[in-house]
């Protein structure tokens, strides 16, 4: 998905978080959206994903050369963040048979081959409450990285994950990343080394007050 901003802009209250941001995200880039805690880095994620609206300036989404609505974009995109919750009350195969009704993985993707990636093979039938925070978390991944969607957005993407699980994620979105659009919100070096842009939060805040 190509992605166009135009001096786009957030605010929230009196403050804007960033401003003044003009940039082309194109198919088969992955971009670090880096910057201190509080830069704004979730709320660009967001107003990317179409759930928050820019302030000021545009978005514009094309998909194989097509103008693409921002209220289509959801349907296109694949998001995993820690503010995005699980369905708790559901088991894991429960869980991935309601969610890949509506978000198909990839083609040659089975939810049983998607177990298998994510190592949760013993948790199959163990409700989502009751798995440790980095198997939530290698399961939020599995789910954004194996989907059949052009648009990426990994917000912080190794929280909770040990050593064995970062490296996991780093094969892992390797292995899914061409074609697609990615952005990335991080502050760990290890998570964002790959990405060929970057994209500095507070690069765009000079004019933040007014
Ligand atoms: N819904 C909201 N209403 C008002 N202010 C908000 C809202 N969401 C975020 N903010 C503020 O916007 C600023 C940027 O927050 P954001 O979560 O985007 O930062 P971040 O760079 O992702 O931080 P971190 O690295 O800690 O995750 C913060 O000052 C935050 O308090």
């Amino acid at each position: 998905m190509q992605i166009q901003a135009t001096g786009l802009g957030k605010r929230f209250q009196r403050d804007w978080i960033f401003r003044g941001l003009t940039r082309t995200f194109r198919p088969g880039s992955a971009t670090a959206v880096l910057g201190p805690n509080g830069a704004g880095k979730s709320t660009l994620l967001n107003t990317f994903s179409g759930q928050l609206l820019p302030t000021e300036g545009t978005l514009t989404y094309a998909l194989a050369g097509r103008a693409l609505a921002v209220e289509d974009v959801p349907r296109h995109l694949a998001y995993a963040a820690p503010y995005l919750e699980l369905l708790e009350e559901l088991t894991l195969l429960e869980l991935l048979r309601f969610h890949t009704q509506f978000k198909p993985l990839r083609a040659g993707i089975s939810t049983e081959k998607l177990v298998d990636i994510m190592y949760l093979g013993s948790a199959r039938h163990r409700l989502i409450r009751e798995f440790s925070s980095g198997m939530k978390q290698r399961l939020k991944l599995g789910l954004a990285l194996y989907a059949d969607a052009p648009l990426l957005l990994l917000d912080e993407p190794t929280t909770n994950l040990d050593a064995t699980g970062v490296a996991w994620y780093q094969e892992h979105v390797q292995a899914t990343r061409a074609g697609r659009t990615l952005l990335l919100s991080s502050n760990v070096p290890a998570e964002y080394a790959f990405c060929d842009e970057q994209l500095v939060v507070t690069d765009f805040q000079a004019e933040r007050a007014g």
